[in-house]
């Protein structure tokens, strides 16, 4: 049985449909890279990953139940702006993350010094142990970035829910970046979805990159018709074997 299943799901705006006839079935720890042209509706996926919208028809369930409606008992999320709190220290914003699981309860005596203590794990993990007191205002791009992802998996969520999380970074932090989401995704096992419009990206680090995009185009009404998967490519080893495919004359040899 599938870990996460999506059956026949359609999202409607207004009139509008975005996303229609959506199947989708994922194992427990794999990556899966969303591409598609911008607007088809990668983002409108995730939300309904996290529960932040029901579908208009059709089902999704993780671990065999109904996404919870708040992030951080399942589900991690990181956004491409950084969406870490900037009025609290580093160390501070990943308990905050813990919060998620217990319900945004309050952490006091033993149970906050414990809450810390695992804090400075996760942070000692991410690389950033060394400005645990620090605001995220005074850290790079990546360095909050990686806060964020720290955030997201101090919930100890089973999946992870990525929309463009590098797309602001310089090409040299996002490298290691890939190399750190690859560390951090063995160590934990855990599901990743990852929209992205770099398909390099999205080849590199996906087991599976599937292509969002609209199977019947109106000329007359571009809007009429919503996306779906159109391609689902097996990527594990990074992408091969399509990338040991020689086009020659239009027609693809293995070299
Ligand atoms: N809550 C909403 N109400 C109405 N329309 C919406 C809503 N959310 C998204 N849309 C529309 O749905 C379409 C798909 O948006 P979405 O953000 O999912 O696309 P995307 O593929 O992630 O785009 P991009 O690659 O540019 O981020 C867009 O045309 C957007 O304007």
């Amino acid at each position: 049985m599938s870990f996460v299943s999506v059956r026949n799901v359609f999202q409607t705006y207004g009139r509008r449909p975005i996303i229609e006839r959506v199947d989708l079935d994922v194992t427990e720890g794999e990556f899966i890279s969303i591409v598609g042209a911008s607007g088809c509706g990668k983002s409108t996926f995730l939300r309904l990953l996290l529960a932040q919208e029901r579908p208009t028809r059709g089902e999704i369930r993780i671990a065999d139940a109904p996404p919870a409606s708040e992030p951080g008992l399942d589900r991690g999320v990181v956004f491409q702006r950084y969406s870490v709190f900037p009025h609290l220290t580093v160390r501070e914003n990943i308990v905050a993350g813990e919060g998620f699981r217990r319900g945004w309860g309050r952490f006091f005596g033993a149970a906050r010094r414990a809450a810390l203590t695992r804090a400075d794990d996760t942070l000692a993990r991410i690389g950033l142990d060394h400005v645990a007191g620090h605001y995220p205002a005074t850290l790079s791009g990546g360095m909050q970035q990686r806060l964020a992802i720290g955030q997201a998996l101090a919930a100890r969520p089973r999946v992870l829910l990525l929309d463009e999380p590098f797309g602001a970074l310089d090409p040299g932090t996002r490298q290691s970046m890939h190399a750190f989401l690859t560390d951090l995704r063995t160590e934990t096992g855990m599901t990743v979805f990852m929209v992205t419009h770099d398909l390099e990206e999205a080849f590199k680090l996906g087991d599976r990159v599937l292509v969002f995009d609209k199977p019947r185009w109106d000329p007359h009404d571009p809007d009429v018709n919503g996306a779906t998967i159109t391609y689902d490519f097996d990527a594990r080893n990074g992408g091969i074997p399509f990338q040991t495919l020689e086009e020659k004359t239009h027609v693809l040899h293995p070299v």
